[in-house]
C-alpha cells in the first residue's frame, strides 16, 4: 500500500493506493475518527454496486457504522441536477446529519456527483472518495465536484476536498476495455503537462497498462496522482497553475456537451482535445513532431485523435463559448511547448480553433 499526501497548507489529506482497501474501509473510517453516530451515505452506480457495494457496506457496518446507499444509473447523464436531487432525497430520508460522511464508490461520474452532494448537503459534510476506475486517479483528487448542464459540462459545482481517497486498485480488473483506454487518457495527460519521462514511460508501457498489469498500473496511477496532488497543492482553486490540468478539455468538454454526454467518454473527448491543442501549437510555430508524438502516444492506447466528420463546427465553437474556459471574451487553451511542458494561453482565436477542427477532420486515425 502506498500513501500520497495532498498538502493544502492549512490541511492535508491522504490518498491510499493498494489492493483490498475496500474491505478495510471501516478501519480507515475509524483511523480518521469519522462519527459512528451519524449515518454514512454511499453513492454508487448500477455497474459498480453489484461488484463492490456489499463489501464496503459490510466493512463499515462491522466497524459500527450505519450505512444508507444510493445507486444511480451508470454513465455521464447521472451528473445532472435531477439525479443530484434524488441523491439529496436519499440523504434527507436516511437521516444524514452534519457529522455524516458521503462516500463516492465508483468512477468520476459518481465522484463528481457525490462530491457535489457532500459540498451542498447542510452546506457541506465530510466526503470520502473510493475510486474504482483508472480515470478516477484524476477525478478523486483535487476537490473539483460538479454536475453538468445540458449546455455545458461541469457547470454547476464547487470545490470540496475529500477527507481521504481510498483507491482499491483491485477493482480496476473488472473495467470494460473502452473504459480502460479512456481512463489512461488522463494518465497520459499528466505526463504531457508535467513530466516528459513519465510520458515516455506511458508510451513504453502501453501494452502492460492496457493489459491491467497490476504493478505497472500501480506505478502509473501513483505517478499520475502525485502529479495531480503537486499541482493542486500549489493552486487549490485554479487561480493559476491548476489550469494546466485542463489540457485537452477546452475542446473536449465541448465535444461531450454536443454529444449529449453519451457519444464520447470523457477520456476520449479530451484525447481529441489534446491532439487539437498540439495542432494549434504547431500552427503557431511549434515543430510538427510535437503533434505527431502526441498523436502517436494517444493512438497507441487506442484513443481517438481525429475529429469525427459529422460534428458541426459551429456547434463545437458554440459549446466552447459556454465553458468555464471562455473568460473575458477569450478562449483559454492549454498548449504544449514540448512533451512534458505546457503553457496557459488566453489569446487563441476562434479562427485558430476552426482551422484545427477542419484539419483534424482530414487526419487519419492511427490505431
Ligand atoms: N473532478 C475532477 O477533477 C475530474 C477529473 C477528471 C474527470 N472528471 C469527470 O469524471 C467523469 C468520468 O469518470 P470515469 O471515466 O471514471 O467515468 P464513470 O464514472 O462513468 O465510470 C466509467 C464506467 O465504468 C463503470 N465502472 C466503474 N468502475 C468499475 C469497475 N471497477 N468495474 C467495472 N465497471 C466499472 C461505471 O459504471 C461506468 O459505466 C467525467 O464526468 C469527468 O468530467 C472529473
Ligand atoms: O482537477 C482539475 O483541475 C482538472 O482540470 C482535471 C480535469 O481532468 C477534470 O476533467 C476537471 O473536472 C475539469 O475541470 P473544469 O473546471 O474544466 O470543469
Ligand atoms: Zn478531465
Amino acid at each position: 500500500m502506498r500513501t500520497l499526501q495532498v498538502d493544502l497548507g492549512e490541511r492535508s489529506y491522504p490518498i491510499y493506493i493498494g489492493g483490498g482497501l475496500l474491505a478495510k474501509a471501516g478501519s480507515y473510517f475509524e483511523d480518521h475518527q469519522l462519527s459512528k453516530k451519524s449515518p454514512v451515505l454511499i453513492v454508487t452506480d448500477d455497474h459498480v454496486a453489484p461488484l463492490y457495494l456489499k463489501q464496503v457496506e459490510e466493512s463499515l457496518e462491522n466497524s459500527g457504522y450505519r450505512t444508507v446507499s444510493k445507486v444511480v444509473k451508470a454513465g455521464e447523464k447521472s451528473k445532472s441536477l435531477g439525479v443530484f436531487e434524488a441523491v439529496m432525497t436519499t440523504a434527507i430520508e436516511g437521516g444524514l446529519d452534519r457529522r455524516s460522511v458521503v462516500v463516492a464508490l465508483g468512477g468520476g461520474v459518481v465522484g463528481d456527483l457525490a462530491g457535489f452532494v457532500a459540498a451542498s448537503y447542510m452546506r457541506g459534510v465530510t466526503f470520502v472518495q473510493m475510486p474504482t476506475t483508472i480515470l478516477a486517479h484524476d477525478s478523486s483528487v483535487g476537490g473539483k465536484v460538479a454536475v453538468n448542464h445540458h449546455l455545458a459540462k461541469n457547470m454547476i459545482g464547487a470545490f470540496h476536498q475529500p477527507e481521504m481517497v481510498l483507491y482499491d486498485v483491485e477493482t480496476l480488473q473488472s473495467l470494460p476495455e473502452r473504459e480502460v483506454r479512456a481512463g489512461l487518457a488522463e494518465m497520459v495527460k499528466h505526463g504531457l503537462i508535467w513530466d516528459a519521462e513519465f510520458a515516455d514511460w506511458c508510451r513504453d508501457h502501453t501494452s502492460k497498462l492496457l493489459a491491467l498489469d497490476a504493478d505497472t498500473l500501480v506505478y502509473g496511477l501513483t505517478k499520475g496522482c502525485s502529479i495531480k496532488a503537486q499541482v493542486v497543492s500549489d493552486d487549490e482553486r485554479e487561480l493559476g497553475l491548476r489550469a494546466i490540468l485542463n489540457l485537452g478539455h477546452t475542446l473536449g468538454h465541448a465535444l461531450e456537451a454536443i454529444g449529449g454526454y453519451g457519444e464520447f467518454l470523457h477520456g476520449e473527448a479530451i484525447s481529441i482535445g489534446m491532439a487539437a491543442a498540439a495542432l494549434i501549437a504547431v500552427n503557431r510555430g511549434a515543430d510538427r513532431s510535437l503533434y505527431e508524438e502526441t498523436v502517436a502516444l494517444l493512438s497507441g492506447f487506442g484513443l481517438p485523435t481525429v475529429m469525427p466528420k459529422h460534428l458541426d463546427e459551429e456547434q463545437i465553437i458554440g459549446a466552447m463559448m459556454h465553458d468555464k474556459k471562455f473568460k473575458e471574451q477569450k478562449l483559454v487553451f492549454i498548449l504544449p511547448l514540448s512533451i512534458g511542458k505546457v503553457e496557459i494561453v488566453s489569446d487563441v482565436t476562434v479562427e485558430e480553433v476552426r482551422r484545427a477542427i477542419r484539419d483534424l477532420k482530414e487526419e487519419e486515425q492511427h490505431v
